[in-house]
């Protein structure tokens, strides 16, 4: 399939290595001048499970878009939630007629800012469990295990939507088909609205967080908050097989990794995706006339934090 990965952190390197290895035929854009030029020398650059490897791609800035003629089937964007909208401005030309949209960002409400530059039936959301962190300019470390969960947002997009879940098994992705994406996107925010903001916060990682005597209330209390408000848009969590999920992640693969809110705030001092997880909670909650006293509190935290350390 022929694929663009837009947004290169993370993230992006992951899917497109793993995509690229595969055999599909990848091209990469990313609006990080740095990462460009390193990416354009040297290819990706990871420590991908131990093992040292440079995978090259064409890579491309969005001011190069226009002359490029890029042409994809498939595009997947790993941007940050608040680069989404502005970065779409930027590379209207990447999306054809025929062009299918992968979002599989955290947090809610992506497709609103997505169904402005994407048809709907060639719109598909999703959720991913597998991980990634920069450690500079086309340099990514790798490590462990993930899964992802997709649908397409329309009817319309079910077929295309199964061949991305065949492409992505051909790269080792451990894709899913969902059948109630939305459900997945709210129980995976349950996930980055516990563990991403108290991370970041306590500046530990998941398996050090999951030590700590007060984990299990504060993952409670949160969770109920994010149930409360799922409701009122339709989602009906199951909060203990939810509370189960996150739980699972202290002594999991995972628990080594220091969350993408952690990796934003602490590590890298940029401004992170909180209004789009516990502050979106917050903000749902005020609109419904539920009470989110924890999610308020977190994210106001977050947000103090952001300027003590001076985040762009
Ligand atoms: N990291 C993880 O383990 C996981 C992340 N996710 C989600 O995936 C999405 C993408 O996240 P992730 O890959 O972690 O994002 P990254 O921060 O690694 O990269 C996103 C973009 O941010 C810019 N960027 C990254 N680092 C810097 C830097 N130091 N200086 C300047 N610009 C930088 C780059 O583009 P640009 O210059 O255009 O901004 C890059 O394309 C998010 O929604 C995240 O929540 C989901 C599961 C796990
Ligand atoms: C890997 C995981 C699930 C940790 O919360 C994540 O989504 C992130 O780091 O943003």
């Amino acid at each position: 399939m022929k694929i663009t990965v837009l947004g290169v952190g993370g993230m992006g390197s992951r899917f497109a290595i793993m995509l690229h290895q595969a055999g599909n035929d990848i091209t990469l854009v990313d609006g990080w001048q740095a990462n460009v030029d390193a990416i354009r020398k040297d290819g990706i650059q990871a420590n991908f499970n131990g093992k040292q490897i440079a995978e090259k791609m064409p890579v491309y800035t969005p001011a190069e878009i226009d002359k490029s003629g890029i042409k994809a089937d498939l595009i997947v964007v790993f941007l940050k939630s608040n680069q989404l909208e502005s970065m779409f401005e930027q590379v209207q030309a990447l999306i054809h007629p025929d062009t299918y949209v992968l979002c599989l960002l955290n947090g809610i409400g992506h497709e609103d800012v997505l169904e402005k530059f994407v048809a709907k039936d060639h719109l598909i959301l999703g959720i991913t469990m597998w991980t990634a962190g920069m450690t500079g300019p086309g340099h990514v470390e790798l490590v462990g295990d993930g899964e992802v969960e997709l649908q397409n947002f329309e009817p319309a997009g079910k077929d295309f939507a199964l061949q991305v879940v065949d492409v992505f098994k051909g790269a080792g992705l451990n894709p899913k088909y969902s059948d109630n994406v939305k459900y997945s996107i709210w129980r995976k925010a349950c996930v980055n609205g516990t563990l991403n903001v108290l991370c970041a916060l306590l500046d530990c990682n998941i398996g050090e967080l999951g030590k700590t005597r007060e984990a299990p209330e504060l993952l409670h209390t949160i969770i109920d908050e994010f149930a409360a408000v799922a409701k009122h848009e339709g989602v009906d969590l199951d909060t203990a097989e939810v509370y189960d999920h996150v739980a699972a992640t202290f002594t999991a693969d995972i628990a080594d990794h220091y969350p993408s809110m952690h990796q934003d705030l602490v590590q890298h001092h940029r401004v992170t995706e909180v209004d789009f997880i516990d502050g979106a909670v917050a903000r749902k909650g005020k609109k419904y006339g539920i009470a989110t006293p924890y999610c308020t509190l977190l994210t106001q935290l977050v947000h103090a934090k952001e300027q003590l350390v001076g985040a762009k």
